[in-house]
């Protein structure tokens, strides 16, 4: 159904080698390296958790990609963490493990999801999903399955074969151009060039237009509900409607589709 290969610029990313229809459920992957709610991943956790990992699995993860954020974080957490264990296990740690460990931070920091709410899992690395790409019009999403430790990624629309399989990263669909890279360029260190964001275009500008009236359409309806006068349940579903059909014309109504699907 999918292949990985290279996307160019982006480096890897995940093709269809058929036709996806939409609502199809393409992978289903347990975590290769959980972080659970009672661990800290800003202390030495992350590290801990990736070397108590099979060989296989250490392998899988040192082999994706990393956007190097913060280095002066990353090398005091590693130099606090080298410090606490040459004090406690009273062996002096090789420098490749030294290493090692700001990769896997980094690895870490941009292949992890965040699954939290009442999962016992607060953010792990899913080695094969970790592949997928950004897009602001993707045309999967993905959801995780508590019941089965599983995280689903599904097709939100027909796709075509060759065509290359995205999520967003992001957790508002609705947001502007602005507000949209403000988030992605620091965090994972590109400038996204999806449909949407290609601002020359008619399809990029149409985009922006009705992404704009809608966050002015939201405040508006977040300040009526404030003041108490949005008490007609008309113009309340009225504001929904407007929000679904901005998800209908941008092309990515569906996670909704998605998630009804994710224990299927
Ligand atoms: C989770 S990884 C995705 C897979 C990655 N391309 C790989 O080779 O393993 C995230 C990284 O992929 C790249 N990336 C993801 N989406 C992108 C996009 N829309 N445009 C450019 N680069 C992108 C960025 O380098 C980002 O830090």
């Amino acid at each position: 159904m999918y292949e990985v290969r290279s996307a160019g610029a982006k480096g890897l990313g995940v093709f269809a080698t058929s036709k996806i229809l939409r609502g199809t459920r393409i992978f289903s992957e347990r975590p290769t390296l959980t972080i659970t709610a009672k661990q800290d991943i800003d202390s030495g956790d992350i590290y801990t958790v990736f070397r108590s990992l099979s060989a296989v699995d250490q392998a899988s993860i040192l082999q994706l990609s990393a956007h190097v954020t913060s280095p002066f974080l990353r090398w005091t957490h590693v130099l606090w963490y080298t410090t606490k264990e040459l004090f406690t296990s009273f062996s002096i740690p090789r420098v490749a493990s030294i290493r090692q460990h700001k990769s896997v931070l980094s690895i870490f920091r941009t292949n992890s999801f965040a699954i939290g709410g009442k999962s016992t899992i607060q953010q792990a690395i899913f080695a094969r999903i970790a592949r997928l790409n950004h897009s602001c019009v993707p045309n999967c999403q993905g959801n995780f399955d508590e019941s089965r430790l599983c995280f689903n990624i599904h097709s939100t629309r027909d796709i075509e074969p060759q065509e290359e399989l995205n999520i967003s990263y992001l957790p508002e669909h609705g947001a502007t151009h602005a507000s949209r890279q403000a988030n992605l360029t620091p965090a994972y260190g590109f400038e996204c060039e999806c449909p949407a964001c290609d601002l020359s275009s008619t399809r990029g500008k149409d985009g922006e237009a009705r992404r704009k009236q809608m966050q002015t359409d939201l405040a508006a309806f977040v300040e009526r509900v404030g003041k108490g006068t949005e008490t007609s349940p008309d113009m309340e579903l009225g504001t929904i409607q407007k929000y679904i059909q901005l998800f209908e014309d941008e092309g990515i109504a569906g996670r909704e589709l998605s998630t009804i699907c994710q224990n299927m």
